[in-house]
Formats: C-alpha cells, sequence, structure tokens
C-alpha cells in the first residue's frame, strides 16, 4: 500500500511536516526509530524559548506566523502550550550582535521595553546586571511546553488520518519515482519523501548520496537549585534570559524560570555565532571555543566547551568545561542560585556552519525533501518549519524565500 508522502523522524520539524500534509489530505506516514515519547533525539523535555529577538528579518517573519499556528494547535489539541513570560536579553552596551537584535526588533516593531541600567534592580532584584552591560525585555516572547506540544500535533496529524510507526528504524533509501523507504521491520513505497532526523540526518542523507556539513554536539542541560524557592519562577513572573557574552568569550549563556522541577532553575550555554565556522575543516574531536570571561569570572583558556559527538553514543561524552564557566557566571550575576547544578540533562544541537537551517528539496531527487540543522534553535519554527516543508513536498511555491535555507549557500562556488 502506497503512501503520498512519508515522513521520516516524529521529532517537532517532521511531526508538524505529517500534521501539515495530514491536514492537505496527503496519505502520510511518519517514521520514527524510537518508541515514542523519547528524550534521545532533540525535541525532548519540558521547555523551548519562543522570541522574536533575532538579527535576521526572515526569522522574525516566520515567527509572526509560528506564533498564530501555535495558538491553532492549542485550540486543536485543546492543550495549554505557549506561556508569556517575556525575555530578558542582556549583552554589552555596543555590542554588535545586542546592536543588530534591537535594530531588527525596532524595525520589525517586536514589543520590548529598555531597562535603564538605574532601574534595573528594581525590576529583576534577583539578577546582577554585568558591568558594562545593557537589557532590554522583550515581552511577548514565553516558553513552549514542548513535550506536550509534540503529543499534541502528532495527535491531531493522527486525527486526520494521519499514520504514525514508531519502534522502526529506516535502514535503507532507495530514490525514484516512487520511493522505497526500508525500515528494520517493514517496507513502504510513496511518491515523495521528507527527511526530518534531527542528529541522525547525516546518516540518513547518505542514502541518498548527500552530504551536508552538519555537526552533531552534545549539549549538557543544567538545572540549578533557588536558595529561596520560586525566586526565578514563572509565578514571581521572571522572565526567560540571554546572556550576550562579548565576542572573545565565543559563547552566551541562557535561561528558562523555574518550572519544570519546582525550585530549580535551566541556565546553560549558547554558542554565539563565531568560530564554529572557522573551525568547521578541523578533523579535531571538538569544537574548539575560546572562553573570555568578563571580569571576576574565572578565565578558562582555549577550552573545548562542546563535544562532538554521534548521536547513538552521546552518553560517552562527560565533558564538564561548560559547566564550569556557567558556575562562574551563576556566582557572579544570579546571587540567588547555589553555582552547582543539581540536575544535569543533555541533548543534541545538529550545526551548520552559518546556523541557519537547511529546508531544500534533494539536488538530485526533487520528490526528496529535507528539513535539517536547526542549530539550537529550530523548536519555535516548528509549525513554519513544517508548512514550508509540506509545501515543497506537495510542489508548490513556499510560503517564504528559502534562500537563506538552501543547501545551495554550502557550495564552494555557487552557480
Ligand atoms: C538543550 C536544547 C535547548 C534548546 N532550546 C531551544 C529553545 O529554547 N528554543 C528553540 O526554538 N529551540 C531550542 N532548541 C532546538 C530545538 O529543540 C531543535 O531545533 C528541534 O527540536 C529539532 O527538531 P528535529 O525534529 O529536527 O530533531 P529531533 O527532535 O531530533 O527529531 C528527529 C527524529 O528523527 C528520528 N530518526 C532519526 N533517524 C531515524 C531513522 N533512521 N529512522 C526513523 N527515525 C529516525 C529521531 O529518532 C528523532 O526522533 C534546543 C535544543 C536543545 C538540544
Ligand atoms: O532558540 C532559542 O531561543 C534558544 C536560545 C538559547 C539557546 C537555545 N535556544
Amino acid at each position: 500500500m502506497g503512501y503520498e508522502c512519508i515522513v521520516i523522524g516524529a521529532g517537532i520539524q517532521g511531526s508538524f511536516t505529517a500534521y501539515h500534509l495530514a491536514k492537505n489530505n496527503k496519505k502520510t506516514l511518519l517514521l520514527e526509530q524510537f518508541v515514542l515519547p523519547h528524550s534521545r533525539g532533540s525535541s525532548h523535555g519540558q521547555t523551548r524559548i519562543i522570541r522574536k529577538a533575532y538579527e535576521d528579518d526572515f526569522y522574525i517573519h516566520m515567527l509572526e506566523e509560528s506564533y498564530e499556528l501555535w495558538v491553532q494547535l492549542e485550540h486543536e489539541a485543546g492543550v495549554k502550550l505557549y506561556r508569556q513570560t517575556g525575555l530578558l536579553l542582556m549583552g554589552p552596551e555596543n555590542a554588535e550582535d545586542l546592536q543588530l537584535i534591537k535594530n531588527s526588533m525596532q524595525r520589525n516593531k517586536v514589543p520590548s521595553v529598555v531597562l535603564e541600567r538605574h532601574e534595573f534592580s528594581q525590576h529583576i532584584p534577583s539578577v546582577n546586571l554585568t558591568s558594562g552591560n545593557e537589557a532590554i525585555v522583550e515581552t511577548s516572547a514565553g516558553i513552549l511546553y514542548a513535550d506536550r506540544a509534540l503529543r499534541a500535533v502528532q495527535t491531531v496529524f493522527q486525527s486526520h488520518g494521519g499514520e504514525i510507526k514508531d519502534g522502526e528504524k529506516v535502514i535503507n533509501i532507495e530514490p525514484g519515482d516512487v520511493i522505497t523507504v526500508t525500515t528494520d521491520s517493514g517496507t513502504y513505497q510513496a511518491k515523495n519523501l521528507v527527511i526530518t532526523a534531527g542528529p541522525w540526518a547525516k546518516t540518513l542523507l547518505s542514502h541518498t548520496g548527500l552530504q551536508l556539513p552538519l555537526k552533531v554536539l552534545k549539549i549538557n542541560v543544567c538545572y540549578w537549585k533557588e536558595k529561596v524557592p520560586g525566586t526565578y519562577s514563572i509565578k514571581n513572573r521572571f522572565p526567560c534570559f540571554i546572556q550576550l557574552q562579548p565576542k572573545e568569550a565565543q559563547h552566551d549563556i541562557y535561561g528558562l524560570p523555574s518550572n519544570e522541577y519546582p525550585g530549580l532553575m535551566k541556565v546553560s550555554i549558547l554558542d554565539n555565532n563565531c568560530d564554529i565556522t572557522e573551525t568547521w575543516q578541523a578533523s579535531n574531536d571538538f569544537v574548539e571555543l575560546n572562553l573570555l570571561f568578563p571580569p571576576g569570572f574565572s578565565p578558562l583558556a582555549k577550552a573545548s566547551i562542546w563535544s562532538e559527538t554521534e548521536p547513538d553514543e552521546r552518553d560517552r561524552q562527560k565533558d564538564r568545561r561548560d559547566i564550569d564557566a556557567l558556575s562562574s557566571y551563576i556566582s557572579c550575576c544570579f546571587p540567588g542560585l547555589v553555582p552547582v547544578p543539581a540536575v544535569e540533562e543533555s541533548c543534541m544541537y545538529t550545526v551548520t556552519p552559518d546556523k541557519h537551517f537547511v529546508l531544500d528539496r534533494h539536488p538530485a531527487y526533487s520528490n526528496i525533501v529535507i528539513g535539517a540543522g536547526f542549530s539550537g534553535h529550530g523548536f519555535k519554527f516548528g509549525p513554519v518549519v513544517g508548512k514550508v516543508l509540506c509545501e515543497l513536498s506537495m510542489g508548490q511555491n513556499p510560503s517564504y524565500d528559502l534562500s537563506p535555507f538552501s543547501i545551495q549557500r554550502f557550495r564552494a562556488n555557487p552557480e
């Protein structure tokens, strides 16, 4: 029995693609290697940030629709998926990335409030603003309930006639006018295929003869205990935050208000778009990042903050340098937290050299569509990513200019 479309990978991107296909009356099969729900890819966990604080207008435009589609899913599934908390963005005055974000927010009329240094502690008493930093709050940002969202989108997909087969790993793909997909327990055929395999994208694409510059990084996700429970909680109206660091630090820090584990706040590290591109060609085991801290922080010279990993072997990676860097930051700026992580979890980023996604057709097979390389910031875009991958798969013109997300951009001499 053939399908109009098979989607490989039931993370947030594949699930939303399948959802849109089924809503367009396409007979769709969603294949997932693990039994659902699982925590071995990139879409698990209770929360993700949704924000419009981006440097690029195209992300902000996509997010405008994404917010609407999240609300639509809330109505369809009858569950609450979004909670407005605001996003506190802190960074060195006149830092280029902060200025670019501020400018694009202003250009796109993203609701925000500048917190002057003298009024900062009155509004956010539990955070020490680093000297020489400025702060801005994006008021409409918030959190998405990730696990709940994944369940909701899969349920609505099934209610539109979509079929999910979990616990079935795809082991081969034979391209053609009719594509044959072989799993460890069956063979399926379809006119179209969408590959949204997260950290396993490289392995799956190799069956189609395509190599993309994707790196899989293991991320330590840490939760820190509040000295006084509730200090940084959603109930106390504490926002999500992103701390931009000086360029030389090559990593930024972010956090979400305490919510999922009562009394514990999630604070982790993110890279700040610097030198991953430069180290791309290096065949070392780590992405080399030079860490440099603002005054008061313990300097760590030329440390590797994230381990590159094989997605099936991430638990073997035990690098802790990012945790040391976080402890220093927390001691300095979040005095209400115990600077030793209470819970450590892990997740994976699949990053492209420029941190923009891959949303494109396969260069050799136009009936194979690829969604990959979400580079640690793709969850919030799920509804729109699913929509454009569905449009590409149905042979329609996509609703957005997808040139920032093209495969062509990785070619040494793009035509
Ligand atoms: C710690 C962390 C924090 C993040 N924070 C944010 C945030 O605040 N805001 C935000 O917007 N984004 C955030 N992200 C990014 C976001 O979560 C990811 O971009 C997104 O979840 C990627 O989804 P995906 O569907 O591409 O991948 P995945 O969720 O990994 O899904 C891919 C699926 O494909 C399946 N698969 C792979 N190979 C096969 C095969 N051979 N056969 C069958 N199935 C297969 C996998 O098992 C997996 O379920 C964060 C990510 C991490 C790790
Ligand atoms: O996509 C986001 O908004 C977050 C920012 C912090 C790092 C993880 N991703």
